[in-house]
């Protein structure tokens, strides 16, 4: 009798979310309470994962991911890193709330050190949703995870059945199952069948090929992100500015122009050391250096195609190692 393949070993990291949500009825998608159920119901519920994987759970946090936080994001990327570094860990899944996933899956993609698979998994309905979104959800995730196919792929978030890419993913709707996508760049794949399928992987460097390392970092630089839009004054930046900001995400309108009212305090502020980083609020496409404005000469970084939120991760991580604009810049077109 022919031996059972081995199974991998995944641990399944929980910080809260929807996927961990109940609500009153099964027909309530709205105003339910995030952050309820635990791990270990959560993997109770989907029997099935006991399949694909050896699993265990670990209640990191229980919290909706609108609180997520740079502490946060210390404390759970160690855990990865330990855990990765285990010879009995082959790949990680966090379970997590989608409004911030795409920010804690970019932070990951570039501060853990393995090849291992790391797959960030959420729900867009509650558990005690009809149709819940969930455990299909985990079952791929975990499926994902101990797939050699994911190895060295860098982070990946698994939902609604395809495979992308942490640092050009995006919620792209406020409560459809069908909310990421990697609207233009490509997302890397499918699940389907109780198999990944890859088509595409990421060109930037990312895990074992980034510079940055908090294995010794308590906290992260403060960075803020302005909003652009018509008639835009300068009184959200100077407020930033004031409250100790180290680098401002100026999440411009269009490719990245900056309103004429608001140059001067970018342009104090620099001179006085806060890295300015222009970004687009538009959601798709490259903001240039030396586009729409004079870089070389504000002496500030254009955030190419990443979206204000991720530009706000890699400046803070740029910023544990150098306030210079033009090595930033270069981090910009790196990762
Ligand atoms: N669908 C969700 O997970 C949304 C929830 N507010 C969260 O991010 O925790």
């Amino acid at each position: 009798e022919a031996a059972a393949p081995k199974l991998g070993n995944v641990t399944i990291l929980a910080t809260g979310g929807t996927i961990a949500g109940t609500g009153a009825s099964s027909t309530t998608t709205i105003g339910y309470t995030a952050a309820t159920v635990g791990v270990e119901r959560l993997i109770q519920a989907v029997p099935e994962l006991a399949k694909v994987a050896n699993v265990t759970g670990e209640q990191v946090f229980q919290i909706a991911s609108e609180n997520m936080s740079n502490e946060h994001w210390l404390t759970l990327a160690k855990r990865v890193n330990v855990l990765l570094a285990q010879s009995n860990v082959d790949g990680i899944v966090i379970t997590h709330g989608t409004d911030t996933l795409e920010e804690t899956a970019y932070f990951l993609d570039l501060v853990v050190k393995s090849k291992k698979p790391v797959v960030l998994v959420g729900a867009m309905r509650p558990s005690t949703a009809l149709s819940a979104d969930g455990p299909l959800n985990l079952y791929n995730a975990v499926l994902l995870a101990a797939s050699a196919d994911a190895v060295g792929k860098g982070v990946l978030v698994a939902m609604n059945d395809q495979i992308h890419a942490a640092r050009d993913v995006s919620k792209t709707n406020t409560s459809t199952p069908d909310s990421f996508k990697t609207t233009e760049l490509g997302m890397l794949g499918y699940i389907q069948g109780n198999k990944p399928y890859f088509y595409h992987v990421s060109s930037r460097k990312h895990t074992t090929d980034t510079e940055f390392d908090i294995s010794n970092l308590q906290s992260l630089p403060q960075v803020d992100i302005v909003y652009g839009y018509a008639n835009m004054g300068p009184a959200a930046l100077n407020a930033f500015i004031a409250a100790g900001a180290k680098g401002i995400i100026h999440a411009g309108v269009g490719d990245g122009s900056l309103a004429h009212k608001v140059v001067p305090s970018l342009s104090a502020a620099r001179k006085q050391g806060t890295v300015i980083v222009r970004a687009s609020r538009v959601g798709q496409g490259i903001v240039a250096r030396n586009g729409e404005a004079n870089d070389d000469e504000l002496d500030f970084v254009a955030a190419d195609t990443l979206n204000p939120q991720k530009a706000r991760i890699l400046l803070m991580l740029a910023l544990t190692k150098t306030g210079n604009s033009k090595e930033i810049q270069r981090m910009f077109y790196t990762y």
